[in-house]
């Protein structure tokens, strides 16, 4: 059997998008997802997601990360998303889709920038040398010296594992601050186990921690990532987040038929 499939990645982070509105894909072959996701023995890509029917909204969005398993709230997928469902002709410069964290309102440009609206956030916990909170993902941000040079799948590895998340375990976010608005970003992805080029959950979250630290008085903030820049809003009000958007290009890459 054949499938067809298209290759998006939103700042490096990088999605297998497979149209299942005929609900044909095995979606519970985790062996077969992890082989596409094999950058040497498959199509490679850090994720793979299904456009499906809804019949409350445009579309359902479904989220495996490159070891097979589903998973939680992807936000740079969740743009890449918005992007093939206009290129799919399923709907045009606007959208409401529903993914594992609940609705998702979205808006495309002409030129491919998608402004995608991430759930609010009620709860950031902030330790003395690091903030965790849920962006439709769980995160972990910590800042540290010398960004370029820090081993980040050996220490994202180090905590992600560790006693602190326990079974489920935790994406781990590693910060720099260039200035009052903008810091870099690299992020160990739970689920690819290794440092993605960008995290959309991640770069969100990093943006409410250094607000919710003091690091940043700004409600718009932009994030360097390895594979390019987003940029991330809310509305702040006694500790709770709502209104909050993350904002980026999404770029479809090539589209091609697997045998599975
Ligand atoms: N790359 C994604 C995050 C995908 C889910 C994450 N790996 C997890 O399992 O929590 C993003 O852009 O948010």
């Amino acid at each position: 059997m054949e499938i067809t499939f298209y290759k998006y990645q939103g700042t490096g982070n990088d999605f297998i998008m497979i149209d299942n509105r005929q609900e044909t894909f095995s979606k519970n072959d985790t062996k077969l997802i992890a082989k596409l996701c094999d950058r040497r023995f498959g199509i490679g890509a850090d994720g793979l997601i299904l456009l499906e029917n809804d019949a409350e909204t445009d579309f359902k969005m479904v989220y495996y990360n490159s070891d097979g398993n589903q998973s939680s709230m992807c936000g740079n997928g969740g743009r890449c998303l918005v992007a093939f469902a206009k290129q799919l002709g399923v709907i045009e410069n606007k959208t409401t889709f529903i993914a594992t964290d609940g609705l998702h309102h979205a808006t495309i440009s002409e030129n491919g920038i998608v402004s995608l609206q991430m759930k609010d956030v009620d709860a950031v916990k902030i330790e003395e040398d690091y903030i965790f909170l849920d962006t439709g993902s769980p995160h972990h941000v910590q800042l540290v010296e010398d960004l370029k040079n820090y081993p980040i799948k050996e220490k994202g590895a180090e905590i992600r594992y560790g006693n602190l998340y326990g079974q489920a375990g935790s994406n781990v976010n590693f910060v720099h601050q260039n200035d009052t608005d903008t810091f870099s970003v690299r992020t160990y992805e739970r689920g690819v186990e290794d440092e993605t080029l960008s995290c959309g959950t991640g770069v969100t979250a990093v943006a409410i921690a250094m607000k919710a630290t003091g690091r940043t008085n700004s409600d718009t903030i932009k994030l360097n990532v390895e594979g390019g820049k987003l940029e991330v809003s809310f509305i702040e009000k006694d500790g709770k987040y709502t209104d909050v958007f993350l904002k980026g290009p999404a770029t479809f890459v090539f589209e091609g038929t697997v045998a599975v």
